[in-house]
Parts: structure tokens; sequence; C-alpha cells
């Protein structure tokens, strides 16, 4: 995959998305990636680490976030509390590409219950590599905030 160290990652998981999250980390090893947890596959609270990440990527610092559960709806749902997170729940490669072209989507949900691992390298990689498209897309997603 292409690299670019000045992108910064922010990647967290529940225990059901702890392993895609390892793997993930080490397929991005040459991005700046910041591990908010969670460190094993003892269960856990995804609200406790889809915050974080979240929070990480409307302040600024980080470019993207990746965030992995079981189904991927509840880091999306909690991310989506974030005004400045447009979060997107994604099970095949071309979702992950609109969800950047159309919705400029921010944070990657992956729901690792129902993706091979494979494709959810795939969608990473697509998902960081896949700009906005803006024109007709940008007052759209201008209208999201509420
Ligand atoms: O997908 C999820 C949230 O949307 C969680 O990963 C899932 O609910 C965890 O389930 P369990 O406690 O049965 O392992």
């Amino acid at each position: 995959m292409s690299t670019d160290k000045k992108i910064k990652i922010a990647i967290g998981a529940d225990h059901a998305g702890f392993e895609y999250k390892e793997l993930l980390k080490s397929y991005l090893a040459d991005f700046e990636v910041k591990d908010f947890g969670t460190h094993s596959s003892q269960s856990v609270d995804y609200p406790d680490f889809a915050h974080p990440v979240a929070s990480a990527v409307e302040s600024g610092e980080y470019a993207f976030g990746v965030l992995v559960c079981g189904s991927a709806n509840g880091v999306a749902i909690t991310a989506n509390k974030h005004q400045q997170v447009r979060a997107a729940i994604c099970w095949l490669n071309e979702l992950a590409a609109l969800s950047r072209q159309h919705n400029n989507a921010n944070v990657l949900c992956i729901p690792a219950r129902f993706v091979s691992e494979d494709l959810a390298k795939e969608m990473t990689t697509t998902f960081i590599n896949t700009p906005f498209e803006g024109g007709r897309h940008e007052g759209r997603v201008g209208k999201i905030s509420c």
C-alpha cells in the first residue's frame, strides 16, 4: 500500500475487534498510529474506546480514526455523537471508497464478525487513500451537523 508518514491515525476496538485492531496496527506500521485500546480479548464496553478515538479525530490531531467491534454499529453510533466526526460502517471496499468520496468520512468502522481480515485491510487502505470529491457533496456534508 502507499504510505505517508505524516498521516496520523487513531485506532481502537472492543474485545470483538481486538484481533483485527492488532492486525491493522501492524498493517499500518508506516503511518503514525496511536492505539487507544482495548489491549486484550477480555470483554469491555465499546464506548470506552470509541469516544477517545472520536475525540482524537475531532480535535484535528488525527486525520482518520479506525474503530472495530463485532457489528461496527456500537462504535459508529458512539463516534457519531462527536460533532466533527463522520463515522461510516463499511463491509464492502466500494462502501469504504464512497464514504470518503461522498461523505468525507473521517472514521472507518469495521464489523469484525462480518468481514474477512483481508477485506478489513483492503477497506482501510481504500479509506486512507481516497479523497473527498467535494462539489455537490460539499453542501450536503455541511448540512450534517445540527
Ligand atoms: O458489535 C458490538 C457493538 O455494536 C460489540 O462488539 C458486541 O455487542 C459485543 O458482543 P458480546 O459482548 O456478545 O461479545
